[in-house]
């Protein structure tokens, strides 16, 4: 079990494996590590430790496993379910995968990256690009996440609807058990039929069944055509007809379809330096389409343009802006990337990561919309994402003027009303952030039985002294 407290000997020696330089202590080194973006936890934390590699890692998780002290993983610490924070009142030893952020090897013929736990999102995406290929995992956070990190949440993103989530983008792993043994899963095969999938089960386990310290990634050709457009629509049921019209005239190059509603686009107008609306007139709702294709630059151009021209046709496009330069197409998935960041100066905010069946979205929102404003006059929803993937991030942000802290003491209501209906469309209360410490015990409640039960026996079977990330995904105190 986890130490309380911690003696300044044991302090000494997990310090001693990586060397005082890379054991942090002080108040300083070590606040921004205990809290995470939203500010929804603060956790507390003796120590920092960043190892340069998977041998200091196994020491460290060797002296935990002796000593019984629980570690918590972390790298860019971008999460948004408090997985990376440690607990609060406790004595958790932070582990850094920071210093460990190398791209190992490229391999453009085999289509393989492999890199190190701590390398950074977007230099992952440089390296393949030097080689040009594509590695597509695409986040707003890109330039601090890091891949053990996507890989411990199965990160998600702006791309899934083209190239799946982390998960469809690892073919092997290497991890540091909670015991300190290092398992050397990093293999490059697309077809590996030979027993229970360990690797599925470390991806998506947010650090509670061992430390993710390489791993090896997917590439894809760049494409060579790239189109991104922005249209305004009267409702969801017409931006799923236009998501519908666009899958069957791009297939596989439809690479992105992005849902926003209107208050999203006035508050990332308003608070978001640099972001403008492209198109002159308001809409109800507007939706992102991003379109890449292997062969040339004219079939993005001809698929984009068929998809608004029919779109138009049908009246389901009010109006749409095309980028006609790089820079507008950055522009366009900024404001879209930005609409989080910008609910912010808007006041506090009750969020929901969830998914439905693509087909089922126009209802989940009608009845969510009648829900949560009958229980709270004045909410404000921003509701928007990966409406390609069937993700929404169904956001509510605090009425204007309205007290803050009542506001957020409605979470767990506002949850479950939210929460009801997605169940009720046959979808998932975490489509891409993840479990943590927020829907843990949600989750136990919401899934049968049997499968909580599984993964508690799982987390036993990893983690016999319970010091790996503990309290987050699943709770062993039934
Ligand atoms: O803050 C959110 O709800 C969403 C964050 C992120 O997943 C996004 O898609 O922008
Ligand atoms: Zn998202």
């Amino acid at each position: 079990m986890s130490t309380p407290g911690i003696s300044t000997d044991l302090l000494d020696r997990f310090a001693a494996i990586v060397g005082d330089k890379y054991a942090l202590r002080s108040e300083a080194d070590l606040a921004p590590h205990l809290i995470e973006n939203r500010g929804l936890y603060h956790g507390s934390s003796p120590l920092l430790l960043k190892p340069g590699s998977a041998e200091e890692v196994s020491d460290i998780m060797k002296l935990a496993t002796e000593t019984g002290t629980a570690i918590v993983p972390q790298t860019g610490n971008t999460g948004l379910v408090g997985g990376q924070t440690p607990r609060a009142g406790k004595s958790d030893i932070i582990l850094s995968l920071e210093r460990m952020n190398r791209i190992r090897d490229v391999d453009p013929v085999a289509n393989v990256l492999v890199a190190d736990g701590g390398a950074i999102l977007a230099d992952v995406q440089k390296a393949a690009e030097a080689h040009g290929r594509l590695f597509p995992l695409s986040l707003g956070s890109e330039g601090s996440c890091r891949i053990g990190g996507n890989l411990s949440t199965n990160a998600g993103g702006t791309a899934v609807l083209a190239y799946g989530n982390m998960r469809q983008l690892c073919l092997g792993l290497e991890v540091v058990l909670p015991t300190g043994e290092i398992w050397d899963g990093l293999r490059r095969l697309k077809k590996d039929n030979t027993g229970y999938d360990l690797r599925d089960l470390f991806i998506g386990a947010e650090g509670t069944l061992g430390i993710i310290t390489g791993a090896v990634l997917k590439l894809f050709p760049q494409p060579l055509g790239h189109q991104v457009a922005f249209a305004g629509l009267n409702s969801v049921e017409d931006a799923l007809a236009l998501f519908n019209l666009a899958a069957s005239l791009c297939g596989t190059s439809l690479t992105g379809f992005e849902l926003m509603p209107r208050f999203g686009v006035e508050i990332t107008t308003r608070h978001i330096d640099g972001v403008r609306d492209p198109l002159e007139a308001a809409y109800p709702w507007y939706v992102l389409i991003d379109i890449s294709t292997s062969d040339s630059a004219e079939t993005a151009e001809r698929m984009m343009n068929g998809v608004l021209e029919q779109g138009f046709e049908a009246g389901l496009v009010l109006d749409a802006a095309i980028a006609s330069s790089v820079a507008q197409q950055q522009a366009i998935w900024h404001m879209r990337e930005s609409m989080s960041d910008a609910q912010k100066p808007e006041g506090r905010s009750i969020k929901h990561d969830v998914s439905v069946p693509v087909s089922r979205i126009p209802h989940f929102m009608a009845e969510a919309e009648e829900a949560v404003m009958a229980a709270m006059p004045g909410a404000r929803i921003c509701a928007f994402g990966h409406m390609g993937d069937g993700n929404i991030h169904y956001n509510i942000s605090q009425p204007v003027g309205a007290d803050k802290a009542a506001f957020i003491a409605r979470w767990r209501e506002m949850n479950h009303i939210v929460h009801g209906l997605v169940l009720a469309h046959g979808g998932s209360i975490s489509a891409e952030h993840g479990i943590g410490q927020l829907k843990r015990d949600e989750l136990a409640t919401i899934r049968p039985a049997i499968e909580i039960e599984l993964m508690r026996r799982i987390k036993r079977a990893f983690d016999p002294a319970g010091i790996m990330n503990p309290g987050k995904v699943v709770s062993l105190d039934v």
